[in-house]
């Protein structure tokens, strides 16, 4: 594979430029997707551009499934943080895969549709034509269920490239199983298939782990046809850095990328024909480009972080913070970047009352959807999910027990009410971003979280949890009115890891909206974003099942 890089790398530097019908940029989870689909038609030329490295971890090898946090700060992350949280100051980590398989490669591999609410709620805020049921026949496309069992094939894929099941039952964790069962004691409904998006309740979680290994975008969608595919060039180490924009015309045309490979060769000059836009600093920077056929286009799918980032150092973003840093607008786009959500961690933590056994899995095997007031009537949709960590999950400075000493019933917040921003640093496009999800701005996520923390406490006082249960040592028995836990939660918070939002699909009257219901980007020609940050609100559970199915959608839009 690195050698087949390396030889693609030198046909770039050294062959007569070429050009493609689709450049897609980031080989993530949606990058993979949309190489694969699109290189179908061996007519079509399809480039695919990853920054980071063909495999996530090399040259050490890539680790079982339960080591995945082993590769947070690694080459494999791109290791951002947020701006200082509102929740005691701190920076919080957020991790974002970097190579290809993106996120997909370094993710905890919990496969979870969202519940269907979530994509239910696009189309009614504008997203026609993006609800769970426009997505039903993409989700089923992506995932392989064969031979697991309660599977129903009217809602769930039997030939998708993606192997996705369940825990297999001897490898599950007994924790698990006792977490499972206490939630049920507590009054949860027991899911059958949570993976579906059509249940609420408690069950097991399908996981993209396939014969003990995980199944990442790369491998499942890309590296089985990369050899096959004469028609598909796969560039890693290439860091676009800017659109290339023909602004000859009535809107600007996308007409290729320019980007940087860190392979130590020099770089190609800019030609003349593309320097439409090269009037801001970063754009002195010499690089390469890549060019787009005629009726070619460029996709975005660099992630909700990435993709926003390229569009604003290319000018195509919210005008006022352009000029502020020095970027020329070219096209006053003001909802790139803005719109950020992400689900919020934190979670009742527990010393056991005996060892707990290192996990064969991903520390995370049962899942609930559950609704913050059972009573509600007239919002039926989940907005809090819990979940059982084999592991105590705490931030960094708080005490409590070691691995293997402790575990988590993890609350994590569906339906966020805050919304952050992505906005550039200065207008070098190598800086990092700037990144404030705003956690806890809306006061609404504190009561929610706080509803959470009150439901985890039921399920982990339920019997079936007796033999395990040792001290609650977070927050803390003594930790019980609601100013306490909203403290609790500011000072023990996490990400989830499912950012999105940033390039929201909408219509033309809604100024927040980035792309048209075709993934378009508004006002520009040729140039598209399919990933996670189209999602105009964030889906209902973990969000990678849903990526999958928006870049499989993606394909057929261009395609058809
Ligand atoms: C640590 C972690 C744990 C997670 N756990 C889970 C989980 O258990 N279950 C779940 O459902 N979801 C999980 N997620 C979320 C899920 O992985 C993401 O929602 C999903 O992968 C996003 O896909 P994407 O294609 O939008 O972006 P990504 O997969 O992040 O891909 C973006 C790609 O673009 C590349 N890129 C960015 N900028 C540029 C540039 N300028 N030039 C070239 N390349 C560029 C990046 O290197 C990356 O490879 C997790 C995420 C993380 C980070």
């Amino acid at each position: 594979m690195p050698e087949q890089q390396n030889q693609q790398q030198e046909q770039e530097q050294d062959g007569a430029p070429e050009t493609y019908e689709y450049i897609v940029v980031g080989a993530g989870t949606a990058g993979c997707v949309l190489a694969r689909r699109l290189s179908e038609d061996r007519t079509h030329r399809v480039l695919l551009l990853e920054a980071g490295r063909p495999v996530p971890a090399e040259p050490d090898p890539v680790p079982a499934p339960a080591a995945w946090p082993s590769l947070l700060g690694t080459a494999a992350d791109w290791g951002d943080t947020t701006v200082p949280q509102n929740t005691g100051g701190a920076p919080i980590p957020w991790p974002r895969g970097r190579g290809l398989g993106g996120s997909s490669a370094i993710g905890g591999m919990t496969f979870l549709r969202g519940h269907r609410s979530g994509c239910d709620a696009w189309p009614e805020g504008g997203a026609k034509g993006w609800g769970y049921d426009d997505l039903l026949p993409y989700f089923k496309r992506s995932e392989n269920v064969t031979g697991v069992r309660r599977r129903d094939p009217a809602s769930r894929g039997t030939d998708g490239p993606l192997r996705v099941a369940p825990a297999a039952r001897r490898h599950r964790h007994p924790l698990a199983q006792a977490f499972l069962a206490a939630a049920v004691q507590a009054g949860h409904p027991r899911a059958c298939d949570l993976a579906a998006g059509l249940e609420t309740g408690f069950g097991w979680a399908d996981l993209a782990i396939a014969d003990g290994a995980r199944q990442d975008a790369a491998g499942a969608y890309l590296r089985p046809v990369l050899g096959e595919r004469t028609n598909m060039r796969v560039i890693t180490d290439a860091f676009v850095q800017r659109l290339l924009l023909d602004e000859t015309g009535t809107s600007p045309r996308c007409t290729g990328v320019a980007y940087t490979v860190a392979d130590g060769t020099p770089p190609e000059d800019t030609p003349a024909e593309d320097t439409s836009a090269e009037d801001s600093p970063q754009h002195a920077a010499p690089s390469r480009t890549a060019r787009c056929s005629p009726g070619g286009e460029v996709v975005l799918t660099a992630g909700a972080v990435g993709s926003p980032r390229l569009l604003m150092s290319s000018g195509l973003g919210p005008r006022e913070h352009l000029e502020d840093i020095g970027i020329t607008a070219h096209l006053d786009l003001p909802g790139v970047g803005g719109n950020l959500q992400d689900h919020v961690v934190s979670g009742v933590v527990y010393r056991s009352a005996r060892p707990v056994p290192e996990s064969e899995n991903n520390h995370a095997e049962v899942q609930g959807l559950i609704r913050s007031d059972p009573h509600a009537t007239t919002c039926t949709a989940p907005d809090l999910q819990l979940g059982i960590a084999d592991l105590p999950v705490r931030a960094g400075g708080l005490p409590g027990p070691g691995p293997g000493a402790g575990y988590t019933i993890v609350v994590a917040l569906l339906s966020p009410y805050s919304r952050g921003t992505v906005r550039l640093a200065d207008a070098d496009p190598a800086t990092p971003p700037s990144i404030d999800p705003c956690y806890y701005a809306d006061h609404h996520d504190l009561d929610l979280m706080t509803a959470g923390l009150r439901a985890a406490r039921e399920i982990g006082m339920a019997p079936a949890l007796t033999l395990w249960r040792g001290e609650e040592e977070l927050p803390g028995r003594d930790i019980a009115d609601d100013e306490e836990l909203r403290a609790y939660l500011r000072r023990n918070l996490h990400s989830a890891h499912d950012y999105a939002g940033t390039c929201a699909i909408g219509t033309d009257t809604d100024a927040g909206a980035v792309v048209d219901t075709e993934l378009r980007v508004r006002g520009v020609e040729g140039l598209r974003v399919a990933d996670a940050s189209v999602m105009p609100t964030i889906v209902s559970a973990n969000a990678e099942a849903t990526v999958y199915a928006i870049a499989e959608r993606a394909s057929d839009l261009l395609t058809h």
